[in-house]
């Protein structure tokens, strides 16, 4: 079999993050959850929650599914690179992303989430998609959609079209080949730490030229910006007019009217390069004449990270075989 679903941005002025519509349950309760390469629990807001702690998001009320199965004895709890954090029970039932179903999906049901969920209204709760060793569920840990759904695809794959303030697509089961042009650069995945880890070859800033270095990083959906080692950070904002690296923005800012270097990593021998306007990532607060960069540095995170800044730019293939394997095209 195989999905297909939108990936559409929760906010329009800039890409924080992106959602999914899935259904759970029977009847089906249709959520809007966060597509997460960077984790692997699938949970969501649910009727388990305090009403202090939902503002407008969707719910899960597993007692109305007829489907739902406590999973009995069961918990999980899971803090984010961003300190947000959410805690719960567990149910299985039917899944459905694009038309892709999977029957006894663990269904992780809050019953606690942190401010920072809370308010962000549009994020129904998060379907992790990295590797199911990361799983937090205690005794026993959960398989993340993609493990279940892997032996009733077509091909052991998924693959993100993310794009710049417009909707994309997420796919499961099969490579569209008219998302991409040219070739499908892999590389070896090593999935040791859970990730989607994969060595990239180097960088150029602007039209300068590339540095062949090999960089080890994880390709997250579920991260906004692109996180890499300070020498290259700093290589590129050196490039930028009155960049400064802000103690109390937490980060790289410069005046939103500057003008910006492209940033150009390579895959093995092929080259992508992520657009100024995708590094110009927002004003630091509404309306501010300052503006934070996409790329920023890794050396708070403690690992590289290619966010959504940089899979924008690029069509993206998990592929879940063995060995696995990340490729990257053009689009
Ligand atoms: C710096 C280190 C990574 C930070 C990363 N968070 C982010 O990138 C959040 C995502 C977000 C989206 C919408 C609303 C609120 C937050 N954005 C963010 O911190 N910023 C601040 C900088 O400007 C851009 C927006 C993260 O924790 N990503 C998680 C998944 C997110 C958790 C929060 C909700 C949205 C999903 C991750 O799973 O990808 C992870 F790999 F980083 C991780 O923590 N794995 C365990």
């Amino acid at each position: 079999g195989t999905g297909s679903a939108a990936a559409v941005p929760i906010n329009a002025d800039f890409d924080i993050a992106y959602v999914t519509p899935v259904t759970l349950g029977t009847p089906p309760q249709t959520l809007q959850l966060d597509f997460d390469s960077g984790s692997s629990d699938l949970w969501v807001f649910s009727s388990h929650l305090p009403t202090s702690q939902i503002r407008g998001q969707q719910i899960y009320a597993p007692n109305k599914s007829s489907t739902a199965k406590l999973l009995d004895g069961h918990s999980w709890s899971i803090t984010y690179g961003d300190g947000s954090g959410s805690r719960g029970n567990v149910y299985t039932d039917n899944v459905t992303v694009g038309g892709l179903t999977v029957g006894s999906q663990a269904i992780e049901c809050a019953q606690q989430v942190s401010s920072s969920f809370t308010t962000e209204d549009h994020i129904d709760g998060l379907v992790g998609l990295g590797f199911s060793t990361l799983n937090t569920v205690s005794p026993k840990s959960q398989l993340t959609f993609f493990d279940n759904a892997k032996s009733n695809l077509d091909s052991p794959v998924f693959t993100a079209d993310l794009k710049y303030k417009q909707a994309g697509t997420y796919d499961f089961g099969f490579i569209d080949e008219a998302k991409y042009t040219g070739e499908i650069t892999y590389v070896p995945v090593n999935s040791d730490p859970g990730y989607w880890t994969f060595p990239s070859s180097g960088y150029a800033v602007g039209s300068g030229n590339f540095t062949a270095s090999s960089i080890s990083g994880i390709a997250d959906t579920g991260t906004s910006l692109v996180y890499l080692p300070t020498a290259i950070v700093t290589a590129y904002y050196r490039q930028v007019q009155g960049a400064t690296n802000s103690r109390s923005y937490g980060g790289y800012v410069f005046p939103c009217a500057s003008t910006l270097p492209t940033f150009t990593f390579g895959v093995g021998a092929a080259r992508f390069t992520i657009p100024a306007a995708y590094l110009n990532y927002a004003p630091v607060t509404p309306g501010s004449a300052t503006c934070f960069g996409g790329l920023q540095s890794s050396s708070g995170v403690g690992i590289n990270i290619w966010g959504d800044v940089a899979l924008k730019a690029a069509f993206v293939v998990f592929n879940g075989g063995n060995p696995p394997t990340i490729g990257w095209a053009a689009k």
